[in-house]
C-alpha cells in the first residue's frame, strides 16, 4: 500500500525561473472560479457603471435638442421647452450620479470578498507544501504575492475591470453616436483609433515586462527587510547596520529606478493618449464649422458633436492608466498562480491506515521506528553522476538500515554535516525519501495522512520557533484537544523544566512576543520541547533541543525525560557528550551512512570513528568551558 513517491523534482525557485508568461485573458479566467459566488453584485455593479456612461453620453443629445429647438426655434415655445430641457438634464445628471453610487456599492463587498478568498487559499496552500518549497522560496516573495499583489488584484477588479468595461462600452456607443450625428466628420474623429491601437500594442508588450519585474524586485525588497528584521540582533552585534543599510538602499534605488521605468512608460503612452484625441479634435473643429456655414450641418449636432467628443475623449485618456492597471494585475495573478500551482510531492495517500487512538484521542501505538534501505538527496544539491550512470542530486543519506525499538531513546551521533538533522527530519515527513522506506509499528509513514503521522510523531528543534501568542497556545499548539487542560500544560512544563514561564508577568497567559523574542535562547527551547511533549506523540524526534541549556538543567531535563515519557520512542540528534550518555543506545552517522549502533560504552570500546567524534564533542565542550568527562 506503500505510496512510493518518487524524488522530488525541483522546485523552481522565483528570482531564476523564467516569469510566467500566459496570454491576459488566459490569465484573466483563472480569476472565474473566485469571482463566480460574486458574479450577480459585480455584474449589477457593471450594470450600474454602464448606466452612468450612458447616462453622460445622453445629456448632449438633450444638448443639441435644447439648441436646435428652444434657443433657435420658435420664440413662444422657447420659454417652456427650455426648462422641460434643463429639468431633463438634471434628471440624467442625477441618474449618473446614482449609478456611480450604485457601482460603488455593489463592487466593494465581492472585491474584498475575493481578495480575502485568494488569500485564504494562498495560506492553506503554503501550510501544504513541503519544507523543499519553502527552502526554495524566500519569504518576502510569498509575503509580496499574498499582500501587494492581492491588494492590486483586489483595486483592479473594484475599478480597474469595471471602468475597462465601461469605458470601452462609453467609446464604441460614442463612437457609433459621432458617425450617426457628424458623419465624414465623425470617421475622421475616429481615424485616430488606428494610431491608438498600435500604440497600445506595443505599450502592453513593453509595460508588461516592466510591471513583473518591478512586482518581482519588491518580493526581493521584501525579503530583505524581513531577513534584516530577523537578523537584528546579528547586525548589531557585528556592526553591520550601516551595511545593511547601504544594501538595502541599493536594492530600493533598482526598484525605485524600475518604477521610473514604469511611469515613464506609461506616461509616454498616455501623452499620446491625450494628444490623439486633441489633434483629431481640433480638426474636426475646423471642418465642423465649416460644413456648418455652408448650411451641411446644424448648429445644434455640431454642438452635440462636441459634446459627445468630449464625453468620450476622456475614456481614451484613461485607457493608458485602466491597461497598466490590467497588466499589473495580471502580473499578480500570474505571480499568485505561480505558487498555488506548485505541485506538492509529500502528499496524503489515496487509501490512508488509519492511527489508533484511545478513548481520549490520544494516539496509541508501540512507537517501534524502522529505517530500511533509506536514501535521501535535496533536490537543489549539487548533480552528481551516480554508478547506474544517471545525473541525480547528490546524496546525504544512503543505504541507512535502523530500528529504533518501542520506548527507546536513541542518540544521533556523528561530525557536523554528516545528516543527522536530515535524517531526523524524514520521520514526520518534513521531507519524504528519495528511496528505501521509514516505518512506524510496521507501518510506512507514507501511508498515514500526513496529519495523523504528525500525531504520531512531534518534533523539537534546536532553532525554537515560538508564535506570537500566549506561552500557553504554544506549548498546547499540537496537543489533541482532550490535553488541553491547566494539568496538562503544567505536566509538559515540568517535564521541559520550564519553570520560568510561572514568574511571568501573566504567567502562562504572559504574551511571549514575535518568535519569543523576549525569552533567553534556552527558555525558548524549553518551551518548545514542552510544545513537543503536550502533542502526546508515540514518537519524539529531538534535533538538538537542549543545545542552550546548562549541562546541570540538560540532566534534570532529559532525566524528567526518561521518567515521565516512559513509552516514548525517542530519537535525539546529539550535539553534546552528556546528551549520548542519557541515551538508551546510539547510532553513529558517518557521511551519510550508518557505521554503528550500541551502547555508548560498546561504541567507545569498539568503534574508532565515534570515539573521535566523541572526543570532538567533548574537546568543543571544553573550549565552551562545559567539560563533562563522559569519553574518561
Ligand atoms: N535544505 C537543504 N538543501 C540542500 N542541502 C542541505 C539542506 N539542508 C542541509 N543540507 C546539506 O545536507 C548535509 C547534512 O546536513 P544536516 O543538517 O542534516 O547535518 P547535521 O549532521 O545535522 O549537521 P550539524 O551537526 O552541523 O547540525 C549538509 O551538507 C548540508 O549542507
Amino acid at each position: 500500500m506503500s505510496s512510493q513517491n518518487p524524488p522530488s523534482p525541483a522546485v523552481p525557485p522565483p528570482a531564476s525561473s523564467p516569469p510566467t508568461d500566459t496570454p491576459t485573458l488566459a490569465t484573466l479566467r483563472r480569476l472565474w472560479p473566485f469571482a463566480r459566488p460574486a458574479i450577480r453584485r459585480l455584474s449589477l455593479g457593471a450594470l450600474c457603471a454602464l448606466g452612468a456612461s450612458l447616462a453622460a453620453l445622453a445629456i448632449p443629445q438633450v444638448l443639441e435638442a435644447m439648441v436646435n429647438g428652444p434657443l433657435l426655434g420658435d420664440a413662444d415655445a422657447r420659454h417652456t421647452s427650455l426648462w422641460w430641457a434643463i429639468a431633463l438634464v438634471l434628471a440624467i445628471g442625477l441618474a449618473e450620479a446614482a449609478f456611480i453610487y450604485g457601482r460603488r456599492a455593489f463592487i466593494l463587498g465581492p472585491s474584498t470578498h475575493i481578495e480575502a478568498h485568494m488569500r485564504s487559499d494562498l495560506f492553506t496552500k503554503l501550510q501544504d507544501l513541503p519544507v523543499a518549497f519553502h527552502d526554495r522560496w524566500p519569504g518576502g516573495q510569498l509575503l509580496s504575492r499574498s499582500m501587494s499583489d492581492l491588494g492590486l488584484l483586489r483595486r483592479w477588479l473594484a475599478f480597474g475591470i469595471v471602468m475597462l468595461v465601461v469605458n470601452t462600452t462609453t467609446i464604441l456607443v460614442g463612437a457609433g453616436l459621432l458617425i450617426s450625428m457628424g458623419g465624414p466628420l465623425g470617421l475622421v474623429y475616429l481615424a485616430g483609433a488606428v494610431p491608438v491601437t498600435i500604440l497600445s500594442f506595443r505599450f502592453s508588450r513593453q509595460f508588461r515586462a516592466i510591471s513583473r519585474l518591478s512586482q518581482d524586485q519588491q518580493g526581493d525588497l521584501a525579503t530583505t527587510v524581513e531577513e534584516s528584521v530577523h537578523g537584528i540582533r546579528v547586525l548589531k552585534a557585528f556592526g553591520r547596520g550601516r551595511h545593511a543599510l547601504a544594501s538595502f538602499a541599493a536594492q530600493a534605488d533598482t526598484v525605485r529606478q524600475t518604477e521610473i521605468r514604469k511611469a515613464r512608460t506609461l506616461s509616454l503612452f498616455t501623452f499620446f493618449l491625450t494628444t490623439i484625441p486633441e489633434v483629431v479634435l481640433g480638426v474636426t473643429l475646423f471642418w465642423g464649422i465649416a460644413r456648418v456655414v455652408d448650411g451641411d450641418m446644424s448648429v445644434g449636432a455640431l454642438v452635440a458633436f462636441f459634446a459627445t467628443a468630449a464625453v468620450v475623449t476622456g475614456p481614451v485618456e484613461q485607457v493608458g492608466q485602466l491597461m497598466a492597471m490590467t497588466l499589473t494585475a495580471k502580473t499578480a495573478i500570474d505571480r499568485y498562480f505561480e505558487v498555488l500551482d506548485t505541485p506538492n510531492e509529500v502528499t496524503d495517500p489515496v487509501s490512508p491506515v488509519p492511527i489508533g487512538r484511545d478513548a481520549d484521542g490520544v494516539a496509541t501505538g508501540r512507537g517501534e521506528l524502522a529505517f530500511t534501505g533509506v536514501e535521501f538527496a535535496y533536490s537543489d544539491a549539487r548533480e552528481r553522476v551516480r554508478d547506474d550512470g544517471v545525473v541525480r542530486p547528490a546524496e546525504i543519506l544512503s543505504q541507512i538500515h535502523l530500528q529504533v525499538r518501542a520506548g527507546e531513546t536513541m542518540a544521533l551521533v556523528g561530525l557536523t554535516g554528516a545528516g543527522k538533522t536530515t535524517l531526523a527530519m524524514l520521520v514526520p515527513r518534513l521531507y519524504d525519501v528519495t528511496a528505501g522506506s521509514i516505518t512506524l509499528d510496521g507501518v510506512d509513514v507514507r501511508d498515514h495522512t500526513r496529519h495523523d503521522l504528525r500525531t504520531l510523531v512531534a518534533v523539537a528543534f534546536e532553532d525554537a520557533t515560538l508564535f506570537s501568542d500566549s506561552v500557553r497556545e504554544n506549548v498546547l499548539l499540537g496537543a489533541p484537544a482532550s490535553r488541553r487542560t491547566d494539568a496538562d500544560l503544567d505536566r509538559a512544563v515540568q517535564i521541559a523544566q520550564a519553570h520560568f514561564v510561572y514568574d511571568l508577568p501573566d504567567g502562562v497567559d504572559t504574551t511571549i512576543g514575535e518568535e519569543g523574542l523576549s525569552l533567553s535562547g534556552g527558555q525558548r527551547q524549553r518551551l518548545a520541547l514542552a510544545r513537543a511533549i503536550a502533542a502526546r506523540p508515540r514518537v519524539l524526534v529531538l534535533d538538538d533541543p537542549l543545545s542552550a541549556l546548562d549541562v546541570s538543567t540538560e540532566e534534570l531535563v532529559e532525566e524528567a525525560l526518561r521518567r515521565e515519557l516512559e513509552g516514548i520512542t525517542t530519537l535525539v540528534v546529539a550535539h553534546r557528550p552528556s546528551t549520548v550518555a542519557l541515551a538508551d543506545r546510539v547510532a553513529v552517522l558517518q557521511d551519510g551512512r550508518i557505521t554503528g549502533v550500541g551502547t555508548h560504552s560498546e561504541l567507545l570500546a569498539t568503534h574508532e570513528h565515534y570515539r573521535y567524534v566523541i572526543s570532538s564533542l567533548e574537546e568543543s565542550e571544553r573550549m565552551a568551558g562545559r567539560a563533562t568527562g563522559v569519553v574518561a
